[in-house]
């Protein structure tokens, strides 16, 4: 008998749910074992200072580090969580099948039904900017926390809604608080948004076969322009980038947009090509953003 391998999880409701469901995926297609390792990460312990310490990449490293420790054997992260920066020592073995990519929002009520000054909690620039286009009456909240403590302030009435990634609610089974989920056409993902990520140490090519069996090459094809684009733009998770793709596994359609944090100007472009140029595609997409003055755009953040 084989030893079960050891997945390296953070264990909040929403990582070990992901993690549990690539489990389960890759048991029932290769009939290998897989057991959840619980880490507790640096970002989880300083909660407080997580901006300082760079955002969300700081539960990347973390268990970049215990697979290079050799404490667990492979690890499942949100795509649009990764540093658009490879890291060598480390193979991205697999991305699953996206699940739903869209935004949504946790609420009484529809985004179009709110009253005016209502108040509604993001933290995220990308939805302020976008959601701001579509309701600039509202009062938009930056909030923090894991989703169960996001949803727990509607509940208390502090915000009169929220707004997370339809797959994040759905994999910790809150999607049935969803009052709208928004066309990404109104309100463009973040890059990678709804795609699960499984890493591994690069020099384990055995394993890596074996984890391929959870990858999905259209998705792949798709994030990898989405996150083209946000390379080129030398942006990452916390900038107003929204970009999605999408297509048949042979051509593929790209959008993608800059949003000033006020939603009155922004620039968005799309471009179609063959799957196999996604890199391509998001870097000249990008391009063409920059001499539209995106960056420009997205220089004003820092102010
Ligand atoms: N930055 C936090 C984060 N990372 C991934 C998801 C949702 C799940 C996904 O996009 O795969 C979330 C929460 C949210 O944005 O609502």
């Amino acid at each position: 008998m084989t030893v079960p391998l050891r997945l390296g999880t953070r264990k909040s409701l929403m990582a070990t749910s992901q993690s549990q469901i690539v489990a389960d995926r890759l048991t029932a297609l290769t009939g290998r074992e897989v057991e959840l390792v619980g880490v507790t990460t640096f970002g989880d312990v300083s909660r407080a200072h997580l901006t300082q310490l760079g955002g969300t990449g700081v539960f990347v490293n973390d268990l970049r580090g215990r697979l290079l420790a050799g404490e667990v054997d492979f690890a499942v992260h949100s795509l649009k969580d990764l540093p658009t920066k490879p890291d060598e020592r480390i193979a991205m073995a697999a991305i699953t099948r996206r699940d739903d990519p869209r935004d949504a929002l946790v609420g009484p009520v529809k985004l179009r039904d709110l009253p005016a000054g209502a108040r509604v909690g993001t933290g995220s620039p990308r939805r302020v900017a976008q959601l701001r286009l579509l309701r600039p009456d509202l009062d938009y909240v930056p909030i923090r926390g894991n989703a169960d403590t996001r949803i727990g302030k509607v509940t208390s009435g502090e915000l009169d809604a929220i707004v997370l990634a339809a797959a994040g609610l759905a994999r910790i089974r809150r999607d049935g608080e969803i009052a709208q989920v928004f066309e990404v056409d109104e309100m463009l993902p973040a890059p990678g948004q709804g795609a699960l990520a499984v890493e591994c140490l690069a020099d384990r090519d055995d394993l890596i076969e074996l984890l391929r069996a959870v990858d999905d090459p259209p998705t792949r094809a798709a994030v990898d322009a989405e996150r083209s684009v946000l390379a080129a733009l030398e942006a990452g998770c916390a900038a107003p980038v929204g970009a999605f793709a999408s297509g048949d596994g042979h051509i593929l359609n790209l959008t993608a947009t800059v949003v000033a944090v006020d939603g009155a100007r922004s620039v968005r472009k799309s471009a179609s090509g063959p799957s196999t140029t996604a890199v391509e595609m998001g870097r000249e997409l990008a391009a063409a953003m920059i001499a539209e003055g995106a960056d420009t755009l997205m220089g004003e953040q820092a102010h």
